[in-house]
């Protein structure tokens, strides 16, 4: 039986005829008990759920339909292994990635634990190695750069941790840099290639399946580079290149030395791997203390929703009232907003882990589904935000949830005038975080805010006047360190799942990708072959045969 048909579905859109339709967020937010009611804390994270369109009813029906969905079964199957990945036929199992070394977690017979320990000491071991300076390259020279060449998974994970924590890195003697290449333009491993010494730069190809395209290419002009300086391609392969891939096979054909190879395992998803070898460059830019702090957090965060009771549990609660505004409330688009510039790349990170895993449209039994599923992800840092996008949340058409994202403390007290006025920054950051969740909630007119009056004008001016009753939450964390981040993203992580379970999808597989690789498989094909061509439809065939022609070669367009 579809969700859809379930009493406890058709209880919430009751509830929602009866109880809501008509209510403005705002009038909720008035009780006096809404913030103790409805936000949650656990370690020093709180979640305010007050701005989100749900009363104490709202909240007891969808955990009726958690119950009705087998939420805490299907979160036992995950926490344990099962191989809820059906469409692939394999356990989900990251949270194995971030298990501290003394616990045993027996999947099939084997405890995958020391196996996850051994990886952990061979990445240690790099790291050690590259940070003394005893890792060289062909002149002999000590490593000072090191170039994660990735997509998806395979780069947003480490380019948002290393990005968001530059502070904690390590200070190297030989002043060791990570840097990041994944668009398989070629336009950033040509910035690569510019600015970095050959002698002293090692690559990180990492890519579970080794055979995406994007990370190969990127790789092969990264060795065409190293070649043209130093032809001994033994040589550079040993010194220059280290893999992280699922095939050890793979890594050995296309060049990697075994022992520059680190291990990944089928069962951690591409979006979910961070935690793994994946994170090579965060331990090589963090130091593998704090790499360990950022798995001890995400840790906690397992625990936290393997043990805690459904009513308790964030990820949950997020999950559930996530289900509750794309499904009830009909809200298609959540914006994610970090009040804080070192999480710039939260939202693209997101933006994948939410959109590959549940952008589907049929169940884990293949039957379509007849309910919404994933909303449109997208966001950018919150005060940048605020002089972009903001005006489509606060006077468009639209229906927006947003995720407000802020740290509590910031910088700390200094006696300089500078460090005084970088707190007064940060105040004024959490003030503008406050009062955007705030204006979206309650909307207003300009007129009467510049008059300071309470009194409602019969004409407002409607250039002026902002309906308001757009929901959001605020996540605060006390402050942005590896432990609290790792609570972040695993939060972010089981929230996915959660949803995922209540609409009867697999979140853990991405089919939806391979369609458009196949084709551009054959476009490419076509693009190379002299011939003109009509394989395809008429635009895409026009598009290839214009490319092939060279046309706007010589106007005014063109400096080749
Ligand atoms: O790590 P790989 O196998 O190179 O894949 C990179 C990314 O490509 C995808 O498979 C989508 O094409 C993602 O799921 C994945 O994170």
């Amino acid at each position: 039986m579809k969700i859809s048909e379930s009493k406890e579905w058709k209880q919430l859109t009751s509830h929602l005829l009866e109880d809501i339709q008509g209510i403005k967020v705002g009038e909720l937010n008035d009780l006096k008990s809404r913030f103790e009611d409805f936000s949650y804390e656990f370690d020093d994270l709180l979640i305010d759920f007050s701005k989100q369109k749900v009363t104490s009813k709202t909240r007891e029906l969808l955990l009726s339909l958690a119950e009705a969905a087998n939420l805490k079964s299907s979160i036992a199957a995950l926490s344990e292994g099962k191989p809820i990945n059906t469409t692939e036929n394999r356990p989900a199992l990251h949270t194995a990635c971030r298990l501290p070394a003394s616990v045993e977690l027996v999947v099939d017979q084997i405890d995958i634990n020391l196996a996850v320990q051994e990886e952990i000491s061979k990445i240690d071991k790099m790291v050690e190695k590259l940070s003394n300076g005893h890792w060289r390259g062909y002149s002999g020279k000590p490593i000072r750069d090191i170039v994660n060449l990735g997509v998806g998974g395979s780069d947003l994970g480490p380019l948002l941790v290393c990005e968001a924590l530059d502070e904690f890195k390590v200070d190297y003697p030989n002043n060791i840099r990570v840097h990041f290449a994944s668009t398989m333009d070629g336009s950033q491993i040509s910035d690569i290639f510019n600015t970095l010494n050959p002698e002293t730069t090692v690559f990180v190809l990492v890519s579970k399946s080794f055979s995406t395209i994007d990370t190969l290419s990127n790789a092969a002009s990264a060795k065409a580079w190293l070649m043209s300086n130093c032809p001994n391609e033994a040589l550079v392969d040993k010194q220059h290149f280290i893999g992280v891939s699922v095939s050890a096979e793979k890594m050995g054909e296309w060049g990697i030395h075994p022992d520059n190879q680190l291990r990944l395992w089928d069962w951690v998803g591409g979006r979910y791997s961070l935690w793994s070898s994946v994170g090579l460059t965060i331990a090589i830019k963090l130091g593998m203390e704090n790499f360990k702090l950022l798995l001890s957090g995400a840790h906690s965060i397992d625990k936290h929703f393997f043990e805690t009771e459904l009513s308790q549990n964030l990820p949950v609660l997020m999950g559930l009232i996530g289900v509750w505004n794309s499904n009830f409330l009909g809200v298609p688009a959540q914006a994610i907003l970090p009040y804080d510039a070192r999480l710039k790349y939260l939202p693209n990170y997101l933006m994948q882990l939410e959109m590959e895993s549940n952008g589907k449209s049929v169940t884990q039994g293949g039957e379509s589904i007849d309910y919404d599923s994933c909303p449109v992800l997208w966001g950018e840092v919150g005060p940048n935000a605020q002089h972009a996008f903001y005006q489509m949340m606060h006077q468009g058409t639209r229906k927006v949830t947003s995720d407000f994202i802020a740290p509590i403390r910031r910088f700390s007290k200094e006696d300089s005038e500078h460090g005084k006025s970088l707190q007064e920054q940060h105040l004024l950051t959490l003030a503008n975080c406050f009062a955007q969740s705030r204006a979206l909630m309650t909307g207003g007119s300009l007129d009467e805010l510049a008059s300071n009056s309470s009194e409602k004008k019969q004409f407002p001016n409607p250039h002026k006047f902002y309906p308001g009753d757009q929901t959001s939450t605020t996540i605060l964390i006390p402050e942005l360190n590896p432990y609290t981040l790792g609570q972040l993203i695993a939060l972010y992580e089981h929230k996915v799942f959660v949803m995922a379970t209540i609409w009867g999808i697999n979140p853990f597989d991405q089919w939806g990708v391979e369609l458009g690789k196949i084709m551009a498989n054959e476009t490419l094909s076509e693009l190379k072959n002299a011939a003109s061509t009509e394989k395809f439809d008429n635009g895409t065939n026009t598009l290839i045969n214009l490319v092939k022609e060279g046309i706007g070669k010589n106007g005014k367009g063109s400096n080749s």
